[in-house]
């Protein structure tokens, strides 16, 4: 290996994680230049004009197939990490919607002159240990020599087609809740600029390595309308899909936003993601009462971020029942009210 190439993995590219996605309004702008994607076929129950986690096709009256693929370059610089991350980030998005994942596929590219074979091994087994946590196969996966790391999960789950939790079902006055605290991109961006602590590293890997089993659980109750998973647009851009795809408007309670111990150090040092503002430029026009450096909270991007749930506000004792027989943490965060001049506003 020539001294001149980068050491270590967050190095080789300049975004990482969920914050390396495509601006939102600029995947629009290709979605769109692509021509129409006409989804025809009536059995595609859920396919990508709500911008919803996973495409979900009916087999029979109570089987339908879920499919997601998710890939991106290193968050952190342990390759064993790198992969539990991303494997518990992709199977995610069938969490979100409700369903149980059954099996993956790996995306691996690999520059495999400059970086040892070693490393992307370390890679697909850490991914693997997370598909054996999650209790599915690691089936296959394609691999291609490239320029960048990167890698990623394609994952099938099942779901009864009656019980598919979208990211647009939300009804006026429910509430609010999210499972996993924010700021997974500020510690990414601190390791990155090789600034974290420790523990904060330790905060970090745990909480996005953390699966958002309990989807598969509430996929079964209609005291829960809406599912979807916080990742790369932040928590500002997956609710506003929320709110948007109701038809409804949102409150968030600024003052009950979980954070993972330790972020606002970096924050008052202004380590943070770029995306963070790239986020906000798309979400700002939408939102009111976002103050000062709350941005920074509200827009940071997420990798493998937790869930945002939805719920009846006459189940939220029966919902918290739930949430305390499966050890699950959660915090309520706001409510969905009947649309308003803004999509989120924040109180
Ligand atoms: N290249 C693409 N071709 C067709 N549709 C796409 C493409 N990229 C994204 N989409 C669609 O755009 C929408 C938003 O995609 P996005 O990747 O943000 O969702 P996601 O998988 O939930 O993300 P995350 O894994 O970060 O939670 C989805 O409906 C997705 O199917
Ligand atoms: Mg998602």
């Amino acid at each position: 290996m020539t001294t001149n190439l980068p050491t270590r993995l967050t190095e080789w590219s300049e975004g990482s994680g969920c914050g390396c996605k495509i601006a939102p309004a600029i995947l629009d702008q290709i979605l769109n230049a692509s021509g129409s994607f006409s989804q025809k076929d009536p059995r595609l129950l859920v396919g990508n004009s709500t911008k919803d986690d996973a495409a979900i096709y009916q087999v029979s009256d109570d089987l339908a197939v879920i499919n997601t693929v998710d890939f991106f370059t290193p968050i952190v610089d342990d390759p064993f990490d790198f992969g539990r991350i991303a494997a518990a980030n992709a199977i995610s998005d069938v969490y979100a919607m409700g369903g149980k994942p059954v099996f993956a596929n790996a995306i691996l590219s690999w520059p495999v002159e400059k970086l040892a074979p070693e490393l992307a091994a370390k890679v697909l087994e850490g991914a693997k240990s997370i598909c054996k946590t999650a209790g599915i196969e690691l089936a296959g996966g394609h691999s291609i020599a490239a320029k960048d790391p990167i890698f990623g999960l394609s994952v099938n789950g099942i779901i009864n087609p009656r019980k598919i939790k979208t990211n647009g079902g939300s009804q006026s006055g429910d509430l609010l809740f999210l499972t996993k605290p924010l700021g997974i991109g500020v510690l990414a961006t601190a390791l990155k600029r090789q600034k974290i602590q420790e523990q904060d590293y330790l905060n970090l890997v745990d909480t996005a390595c953390r699966l958002n089993a309990i989807g598969t659980v509430l996929g079964n109750h209609e005291e829960v309308h809406a599912m979807t998973d916080v990742t790369g647009f932040g928590l500002l851009g997956h609710l506003i899909e929320m709110a948007d795809g109701a038809g409804l408007s949102a409150q968030l309670e600024i003052d009950k936003l979980p954070l993972i111990e330790g972020i606002q150090e970096y924050i008052n040092q202004f380590i943070f993601p770029d995306n963070t503002y790239r986020n906000w430029n798309g979400y700002s026009a939408k939102s009111k009462g976002v103050v000062g450096m709350d941005l920074v909270k509200l827009c940071d991007p997420q990798t493998s971020g937790g869930l945002l749930i939805s719920v009846a506000p006459e189940n939220k004792a029966w919902f918290a029942e739930t949430m305390n027989l499966h050890n699950q943490v959660i915090w309520e965060i706001g409510r969905f009210v009947d649309k308003g001049d803004f999509v989120v506003e924040v109180v």
